[in-house]
């Protein structure tokens, strides 16, 4: 199943710069795994904001939402989530 999820970051200005450079590394390697993983497939910028647009490819709405509440920015974001099904004028391959 695919969900696009947009994920808009919330750090406290508070935050001790160490400690969000440490969250923000964990982070990176966790998306990373997911991408090798084939689980995370796009990953983007919003550009202008820290935030993303993002594609998973899950099996259900659980894995989904196990995933999301792994990242490690977890507690400091704001997430929506909207389930994607194929469009019938997609020339792509791999877009189910
Ligand atoms: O910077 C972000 O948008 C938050 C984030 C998600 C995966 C990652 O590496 O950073």
């Amino acid at each position: 199943m695919l969900f696009q999820v947009e994920m808009t970051v919330k750090l406290p200005p508070t935050m001790p710069a160490d400690e969000a450079a440490a969250i923000k590394a964990r982070e990176k390697e966790y998306a990373q795994e997911l991408q090798r993983q084939g689980k995370w497939r796009h990953l983007w910028r919003v550009a202008g904001s820290y935030a993303n647009v993002s594609i998973f490819d899950v099996r259900d709405n659980a894995e989904l939402q196990e995933l999301v509440a792994g990242l490690p920015l977890f507690p400091w974001m704001e997430i929506s989530v909207k389930p994607l099904c194929r469009h019938p004028s997609s020339i792509r391959d791999d877009d189910s």
